[in-house]
Parts: structure tokens; sequence; C-alpha cells
């Protein structure tokens, strides 16, 4: 430990906290990048400590801020299996981070390691990548600084999307291994996932193309690679027109286009030249959330978001267990957030008839949540989602006899989709051929897709107020339990409209309370979230 602090505080010394409180939160931390030197610095040590807790398992480390504007950035962890970074440790990351100088950071750390009882002499190896924007570059660097105080082993990545980086996490620690994920290359994440779709697509076709927004990040160029492993769609692959890709310039990204201002603003991208019922998708900037939309023909925008490829592949899902013979084997389920449109849950309860758990906002609960199923769907309805398969659905899948050529077809089918999914994390890439090979396999077009049932109108609204941290919501934040009446109040104002549904809950990533409100109509559901976004704020003066 001694030469660690030499080196600890020799290093920190270039790497000075700003003022401020930082908070590792729903997604890392993220901020104005100019701010981020000391954070990434930090949390490598703290992957260190991960690391050499592991014994020596790979920790990845995503320098992304997603959909923020281009002059924010941000840091997060990976754990072993590609999983999001366990949650006690959230809380060491932002100690570190707030260590009020160098001296306090040794402290800490050495406090962490002891505490955690963390065997020092333990190899360390830490992998890291980072998305398109220009901070990248020397917030790696300071990383790198991190990594070298304390002799850890790592690779640089460079620019990779989000998913992509817990691919590599989990194919490094799982090398050799009955539970192999793949090859550990960036190759091999485009080879497992274009093998799986291949053999997904056997016998199929898609129809014409798909125009990818790729938020002028780093899903532009990874997708232009991908397409490489694929074949056209007149072989039996898939025609993708990439657009919105200029990576050149930085600060196009996110700007007028990708999955969060498609969502947000309910509209294509100003720059879609889309005619009607083209299908057309958007990822955000670092390429691990997915939504679609198209025109109809009276040139009105549709949207298909996380909620629309949740019902999608849920409902894919349970037509392949019944015609693999599965369905009795494994259990089924889709996990959703209180933001998914009431009239998707009661298309997967009532039509489907699968079981629905909703969970916190944050994908790390919705994943934790689908772990209950064999086969787990889950979406937020941003965008951001995949299906998790349980070991014993694995086995299930893998040993199962068909007793029928139709059988056979659709247990062919189950085993590519177990490739093709990203499973370690939500990924738009892996999510897009998905879709792709369900809409082909059913013979759909987009409005097909959108005919499965109507959604509740619905609206988001963000209101301000002076502490945030006043309202705490439970049952998977569908409720208030304080401020004391609050609920009481919204609960009455939602008894008078016709299928009203509104919750308001604190943001993990704004400071702000969003509200969130849908009814039989627009004008019920706009006014509705105006009601009790005034409530909010009258508690919250
Ligand atoms: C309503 C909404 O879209 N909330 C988002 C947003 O969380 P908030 O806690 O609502 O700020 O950011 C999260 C992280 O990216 C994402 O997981 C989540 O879906
Ligand atoms: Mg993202």
């Amino acid at each position: 430990m001694d030469a660690d602090k030499d080196n600890i505080l020799e290093a920190s010394a270039r790497h000075p906290k700003p003022a401020g409180n930082f908070q590792y939160g729903t997604a890392g931390f993220r901020m104005k990048a100019n701010l981020l030197d000391s954070v990434v610095f930090r949390v490598g040590l703290l992957a260190v400590l991960r690391s050499k807790k592991l014994n020596g398992q790979t920790i990845g480390l995503m320098i992304t801020a997603s959909h923020n504007p281009p002059e924010d950035n941000g840091v997060k962890l990976v754990d072993p299996m590609g999983e999001m970074l366990e949650q006690t440790w959230e809380t060491h990351a932002t100690t570190l981070a707030n260590a009020p100088s160098d001296e306090a950071l040794f402290a800490a750390f050495a406090k962490l390691s002891s505490d955690l009882k963390v065997r020092m002499d333990s190899p360390a190896r830490v992998i890291f990548a980072r998305d398109t924007r220009a901070s990248g570059i020397t917030l790696a660097a300071s990383l790198v600084d991190a990594l070298d105080a304390l002799k850890a082993e790592y690779t640089d990545y460079k620019l990779q999307t989000t998913p992509q980086l817990h691919y590599l996490v989990r194919a490094i620690n799982t090398k050799g291994t009955p539970h192999a994920y793949g090859e550990v290359s960036e190759k091999g994440y485009y080879e497992k996932i274009a093998d799986g779709f291949k053999l997904a697509m056997k016998h199929r076709q898609t129809k014409g193309h798909v125009v990818v927004d790729c938020a002028n990040g780093v899903g532009g160029p990874k997708l232009r690679e991908m397409t490489k492993y694929l074949a056209s769609a007149n072989e039996g692959g898939i025609d993708i027109k990439v657009v919105c890709d200029d990576v050149v310039n930085p600060q196009a990204l996110n700007v007028q286009c990708g999955a969060d201002f498609v969502k947000t603003q309910q509209r294509a991208p100003p720059s879609s030249k889309a005619s009607p019922l083209e299908r057309c998708a958007s990822l955000d900037g670092d390429a691990d959330r997915l939504v679609y939309y198209f025109i109809d023909s009276s040139n009105t925008f549709h949207l298909l978001d996380g909620d629309r490829i949740a019902t999608l592949t849920a409902s894919f899902f349970a037509d392949l267990g019944r015609a693999s013979g599965l369905i009795d084997r494994l259990n089924m389920g889709v996990v959703q957030t209180a933001y998914a449109n009431g009239a998707s849950t009661r298309y997967i309860t009532e039509n489907l008839q699968l079981p629905v758990i909703c969970t916190n906002t944050g994908v790390k609960h919705l994943h934790h949540a689908a772990t209950r199923f064999d086969i787990g769907v889950y979406f937020e309805a941003n965008g951001h989602g995949t299906v998790i398969f349980s070991a014993k659905a694995i086995k299930e899948i893998n040993r199962h006899e068909p007793r029928s050529p139709a059988q056979a077809d659709a247990l062919e089918t189950m085993k590519s989709l177990v490739a093709l999914i990203n499973q370690a994390v939500g990924d738009a890439l892996s999510d897009l051929l998905l879709v792709e090979v369900i809409l082909a396999h059913k013979n759909w077009g987009v409005q097909e897709w959108l005919n499965t049932y109507v959604d509740l109108p619905n609206r988001l609204v963000r209101v301000e107020v002076r502490d945030r941290g006043i309202f705490k919501a439970v049952d998977a934040e569908r409720k208030l339990e304080a401020p004391l009446n609050i609920q009481k109040e919204i609960d009455d104002l939602v008894g008078k409209y016709s299928k009203g549904r509104s919750f308001a809950r604190a943001s993990g990533t704004e400071d702000a309370v969003r509200v969130y409100a849908e009814a039989a109509t627009r004008g019920e559901a706009d006014e509705l979230a105006a009601k009790v976004a005034a409530i909010v704020q009258k508690y919250g003066v």
C-alpha cells in the first residue's frame, strides 16, 4: 500500500477535484466534460479495486454521456458478466469522487480496500472505450494515469458503443468456459450477431429497407461495419440505410436527431426524407437505445417505442414457445416501468396472456427483475432493453427434441435469437436486427406492427421544484408517500378521467420531478398532466 500511496498521491495531483458534489447516478457520472477529469481518474482507481476484489476478473469502463449534449460526458463501470456495476459499489464510486483532496482520496481508497477486504496483491484488469465526444480522448488519458499508478493491466478499445464494451467484458470473463460468450474482439461481436441473424432469417426475407438515424454518434461507423457481416436483402440479408452519421463534426452529436429526440419530440429528425410507410429507426449517442417510427399515407407520424419493441418481441417468443413445444417448460414474462403505455401493459396481459412486472426506472432494475423469468423481455419506453434467457432456458432450447419440422424450425429460430440478442445489456444494433427478424417472420410492415393495439394518449412533463428530494416514491414509483397528502390529491384528480393514470417522481438524472399522465383522449391526457404538475408545484415551493 505504501508504494500505491506515493503513486496515487503523485498522479492524483495531476487531476485536482473541482468544487461541487458528484453522484454515481442511474447511468454513472454524467456532467459537463470539463468537470470530469478527477472523476474519471478516481473511477479508474475504483475499477482497479473492483477487479482485485474479484480476483482479477476484467472490469469495463465506458466514457460516454449517451443522448446528452455534445459538451457533456460521463463514465460508468461494467461488472464481469457485462452487467451494470453492483449497486453497493456505486456508493464507493461517489465516495472516491467527492474526496476533497489528494490525501483524502488516498485515505478513502485505503479504507475501502481494507473494509472490502481487497487483496492488493491480486492482479487487476480493466478494459475501456469511449463514444465519439471530443472530450473522450483526454478523459481516457486521465483514466490511464490511474491504471498506471496502480500498475493494472488494461486495454484501450477506443471507439465502441456502450453495448460493444459490455460484450467485450463478458466475452473476456467467460473465455474458455462452457458459457463462453463469443470471441474477444470487435469482429467477434459482429460475427456473433450476424451469425445469429443469418440463421434466424433462413427462408425469410426482410421487406424493403430500414433507414437508421445514428444520432451522429458512435453507432454510425459501427452499424456500417456490422453491415459488412450481413448479406443484402435479396440474399436473405438486410438493406440498412445509415443516416445522421456525421462523426467528423462532434458538435452534431444528438442534435436534431437520435432516439431521445424522436421519443421526446414525438417526431422524425427534421433531416428525415422518409416517404410514407418507410421503416425508420433511431439510435442514441452510445447506441444502447432504439426506437422505430414511420409516417402513414396521410403523413401522420407514428412512434414505435420501447413498449412496442417489448410487445413485438414478447408476442414472437410466445409464438416460438408454442410452435417449438417448449411453452409449458419455460416461464416467460415482460418487465416494464410505470412509464410504459397502459395499452401496452394491457395487450401483454390480456392478449398475450403473459405476466408483467413493473419496476423502478433504470435498466438495472428491469434487468434484475427479468432474471425471474426463463425468457424475460424488458424494455423502458424510451427504447432501452433486451431479452435475457435463464440457464434453464438455454439448456431446454439446446436439448429439446423436435417432433415435427415446424417444431424444429421454431427451435432453430430460438437458438439463433439467443446468439443474436445481446444479453449483457440493451443494445440498439442487436435490437434492430431482432425487430427486423420478427417483422420478416410475421411478414409485417410497420403499419401491421402499429395495428396490434392503440396507445393511450400520454404526456410527460418536467416540473422544477426547490428540492426534488422531498418527493419520495413507492410501489415501483407509481405512488408518492411524501410529501404527506399529495398522493390523495393526485388520486382524486385521476379518478375524474376516463382511463386516467398519472404519477409523479423525482428524476434520478435531472434536477426535476417528472409527471406522467395518460387518459382516453389527447385533451384529457394533457389536462391531467398539467393539473398533476400544478399539484407537484404547489407541494414543491
Ligand atoms: C422517463 C425516462 O425516460 N427516464 C429515463 C431517465 O431517468 P430519470 O430517473 O427519469 O431521469 O434516464 C435514465 C438513464 O438514462 C433512463 O433509464 C430513464 O428511462
Ligand atoms: Mg444510451
